[in-house]
């Protein structure tokens, strides 16, 4: 018999990714037990009844009968968590995290879990809405203490059709705060500048526009998720402060250079970016973009046509470019372990950088035109804001951050969500369009 008919998986956190899971591996044919919080055990059954996995009380009866333990839990909580129920984790048994940040994860098993037991952790590089298939999954095998173990891991990953990726723990954190830590300050602190000045961008000609639409509905998207998700992935990742710092930097430099009308400079720092970020995309003419114009114009929340003379000084992608050349990184080395955000993230900035006219089009917007300068000083205070709660480890005060600029797009999040799924569902498929060419 395989290890389908034979072992036993554990889950630890039914919020979306733990019910994520259990779905598809109880689906699949696994025998599947889980946990939610125990004080609210008869809600989560009456939520659950439906589901093919077992339901169970606590973490307990969830560590005693798994061969299998996967923690999906909040970031912030993983320790106290892990030191709960690990001590309970049946002999020989595996553990691992879904946490988006895996140093403090596995500090928290090799601290509380039994040394007979091997780690093995996870992470599915995408929202708990998005089809697993193709996309990265990372595997950290930690503590293997027999191959067989790590054949189960990996038949258990094989159910969701997604790319694995093999990494330590160090390399995941490096990576994700390279991508996903500083993707999500662009969109947090886009959102938060356009509730300090009370706008809806879809409501004001000057933000209409493709480019303009995948940066509304990704920062509506980000805002209509848990606050929980982003802290606990920035604020546990030690390298993930020293990019927010970074990006908060090169806005604030970017933005002085636009208001003291430094044209040529501002130019000269965009172009070394440009040719460090995009140096293989420029000797190769042939490659084809990702995104443009014309495919994100019709995913708008706005009900007013687009502008054709429409430009924008578009400081948050100027600002990323110029941050990943202050760091020497080349984003494109981490697309193996990229979310669908920061690949849309990257082709939109792509698109800004290497489409004829368009930089020197918002370069020109930058210094001449004075409609966006609330807006991009906004922005700058966001990023500051944003690096500093993180910076400083403040879970209640990026709560309220969130929540104060989630509450300002409460009323939108339904419709912004149903055509934020549709342009990610279309630039996906483009993606995969392209890599099977
Ligand atoms: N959402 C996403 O897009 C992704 C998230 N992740 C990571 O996965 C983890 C889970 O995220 P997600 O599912 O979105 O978050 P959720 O808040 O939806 O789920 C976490 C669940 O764990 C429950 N929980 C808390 N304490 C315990 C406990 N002692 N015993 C059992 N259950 C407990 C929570 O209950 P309560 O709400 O009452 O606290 C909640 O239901 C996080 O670390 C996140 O960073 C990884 C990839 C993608
Ligand atoms: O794609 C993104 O960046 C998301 O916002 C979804 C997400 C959130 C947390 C993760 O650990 C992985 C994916």
């Amino acid at each position: 018999m395989g290890f389908k008919e034979t072992r036993t998986i554990g889950l630890i956190g039914l919020g979306d990714m733990g019910l994520m899971y259990g779905r598809v591996l109880s689906e699949a044919g696994w025998n599947v037990v889980g946990c939610d919080r125990e004080e609210l055990f008869e809600e989560t059954k009456h939520k659950l009844q439906y589901e093919k996995f077992k339901l169970v009380k606590n973490g307990f009866e969830v560590a005693r009968v798994s061969d299998y333990v996967l923690y999906s839990v909040e970031a912030e909580n993983i320790a106290k968590i892990v030191r709960l129920y690990g001590p309970a984790t049946k002999v020989g048994a595996i553990v691992g995290g879904q946490t988006s940040c895996k140093v403090p994860e596995i500090e928290a098993f090799e601290e509380f879990v039994p040394a007979d037991v091997d780690i093995i952790s996870l992470h599915s590089m995408h929202g708990p809405k998005v089809d697993p298939t193709g996309q990265p999954l990372v595997v950290i095998p930690h503590r293997v203490s027999k191959d067989e173990n790590k054949k189960f891991i990996e038949e258990v990953v094989s159910e969701f059709k997604s790319k694995v990726v093999e990494l330590s723990a160090h390399e995941h954190d490096k990576i994700t705060a390279d991508t996903q830590a500083v993707t999500h300050a662009a969109f947090l602190s886009m959102g938060k500048a356009w509730g300090k000045i009370d706008t809806y961008p879809w409501t004001a000609a000057r933000w209409i526009g493709g480019i303009e639409n995948a940066k509304t509905n990704i920062a509506l998207r980000i805002y209509s998720n848990k606050w929980h998700v982003y802290a606990g992935l920035a604020i546990t990742n030690k390298f993930a402060h020293h990019q927010m710092l970074q990006y908060s930097k090169s806005t604030t430099e970017l933005f002085t250079l636009m208001v003291q009308g430094q044209k040529d400079e501002l130019r000269k720092r965009l172009m070394s970016a440009r040719n460090y970020v995009f140096k293989d995309i420029l000797d190769n003419p042939q490659h084809e973009l990702l995104l443009d114009d014309d495919l994100l114009l019709q995913f708008s929340l706005a009900n007013m046509p687009p502008n054709s003379e429409n430009s924008n000084s578009h400081l948050s992608l100027l600002a990323i470019v110029d941050s990943w050349f202050q760091l020497q990184m080349v984003p494109y080395n981490h697309i193996i372990c990229s979310t669908p955000l920061f690949r849309i993230f990257l082709g939109v900035t792509e698109y800004l950088f290497i489409k004829d006219g368009l930089l020197d089009a918002a370069i020109d917007c930058a210094i001449d035109d004075y409609r966006f300068r609330r807006d991009d000083l906004e922005f700058t205070l966001a990023t500051r804001t944003w690096s500093s709660v993180v910076r400083y480890g403040d879970y209640k005060l990026y709560q309220k951050e969130f929540e104060e600029t989630q509450s300002f797009f409460q009323p939108k999040f339904a419709e912004a969500n149903r055509i934020g799924n549709e342009m990610i569902r279309t630039i996906l498929q483009k993606v995969k369009e392209r890599d099977t060419k």
